[in-house]
């Protein structure tokens, strides 16, 4: 019999390019049919037809209080009723304003968006501006959102359909796109050394959440933060996924590095559109209308939006939730992992804050190269073992899992079973 999922994909697939809205919503790379939710609560999902799932990706990240929390729901009814949209300065996007440059090391100053492609797109402009210079420098499989210069050699959805830079960029824009792998610190070096006075900015991921999850190995962000400041270029973190995801104060925080501007979204909407861009007033000073770097926004500081994430910020900011989320993330991890090996299967996993990795590999990646390496056959049979008995992980090998405040012992529990069966089977085929 064909499932509710199955004719509203059908239907959708003739009106919406590949039925989805972000194509690695498509379940292209596991395979199947993508589930149509239709309501969240907590840590859990329900589809259409009623199955109720774990949810490990909370909206690729921004659902760190778990689904339709009651403060956020009731801060957006609340600003929804005092009207959905001004197009002029609000208290409310002073008061983020306030949040965001008191809670992170690198902002001096912010300006709202409405996503993180906008607020990295903005900060790459805004870098040029700056320094006069045209070249950047990105990070293989890092992704930064989907603007023209900073979809080459891309991560997630671009990495997942195995065309990591995307057409319709012309090349005359990307050759202004240098590609280094991630982690590799004689490579940086080398470019700088080479090159380092025509470079605007480097762009990347402090923690790498689009091929999967990899951490920065010692000395990386190091060399960044020195090599930029020796050559007058603009060092960005984007933190679009890390940001209030991995502790109060970012990755720049974890790491103790600062950079010149920080990309943010995800968590700072609350699951609302909103994104930001910040740093060093000298910088950001050079915007308009202030100076010459024009960016703007209809929708940017949207009340409503900027309410959700109030709400959200609050919340994160009470004593130990950082602490109790990276506990829930990392007994989940330690789980996983132990079940994985009582079947023989290779496999490993970790986490920062309600950031995970898992990887069927010996150990995790370090780089782009070691994330493709991985065995993606195994992940699919794993997702679809696991998404049969209601555990929806994201649908690729190369995203990062993400849990929320709302994960508890039943979550972990239900997950766990599911997990000793999937990699059961997973033995049984192998
Ligand atoms: N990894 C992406 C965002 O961070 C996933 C979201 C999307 O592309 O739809």
């Amino acid at each position: 019999m064909t499932s509710r999922n199955e004719i509203l994909f059908e239907r959708s697939q003739r009106l919406i390019p590949g039925g989805v809205n972000s194509p690695v919503r498509a379940f292209r790379s596991v395979g199947g049919t993508p589930v149509f939710f239709k309501r969240g609560q907590g840590a859990w999902l329900w589809d259409e037809e009623d199955r109720r799932y774990v949810d490990y990706v909370g909206s690729w990240g921004p659902m760190i209080l778990g689904h339709a929390h009651p403060e956020v729901v009731a801060a957006v009814c609340a600003a929804a009723q005092e009207g959905l949209s001004f197009g002029a300065p609000t208290a409310r996007e002073l008061e983020m304003a306030e949040c965001l440059t008191g809670l992170l090391p690198g902002l001096e100053e912010v300006r709202l968006v409405s996503s993180g492609t906008e607020a990295t797109m903005s900060a790459i402009r805004l870098a040029r501006g700056f320094t006069g210079r045209a070249k950047i420098v990105k990070f293989e499989g890092c992704y930064h959102g989907h603007a023209d210069s900073l979809l080459v050699k891309a991560g997630s959805g671009a990495l997942t359909f195995g065309q990591p830079s995307s057409a319709g960029v012309p090349p005359e824009t990307a050759a202004h796109t240098l590609t280094l792998p991630y982690n590799d610190i004689d490579a940086v070096n080398r470019l700088f050394d080479q090159m380092g006075g025509e470079i605007a900015c480097v762009i990347v991921e402090p923690i790498a959440g689009n091929m999967n999850l990899i951490l920065p190995l010692p000395g990386f962000l190091e060399t960044l933060r020195e090599r930029c400041s020796a050559h007058g270029a603009v060092l960005i973190f984007d933190e679009v996924m890390t940001g209030f995801r991995v502790g109060l104060t970012g990755a720049q925080g974890l790491f103790g590095i600062q950079p010149d501007l920080t990309t943010l979204g995800k968590v700072i909407g609350g699951g609302l559109p909103v994104g930001a861009f910040g740093g060093r007033q000298e910088i950001m000073e050079q915007l308009a209308p202030n100076g010459p770097v024009y960016q703007a926004g209809t929708l940017s500081g949207n009340p409503v939006a900027v309410a959700a994430g109030l709400a959200t910020l609050n919340r994160v900011q009470e004593p130990g939730f950082y602490d109790r989320l990276a506990d829930t993330t990392a007994r989940l991890m330690q789980g996983l992992t132990e079940a994985a090996h009582r079947h023989g299967v290779g496999f490993s996993a970790q986490s920062v804050g309600g950031m995970f990795g898992i990887y069927f590999s010996a150990r995790p990646p370090a780089s782009y190269g070691e994330a493709v390496a991985c065995d993606r056959e195994r992940f699919n049979r794993f997702f679809h073992a696991m998404l049969d008995a209601g555990v929806y992980l994201a649908p690729s090998a190369f995203e990062a899992g993400f849990v929320s405040a709302a994960h508890g012992e039943a979550e972990l529990g239900h997950t766990l079973e599911a997990a000793e069966r999937a990699f059961a089977a997973l033995r049984e085929a192998s």
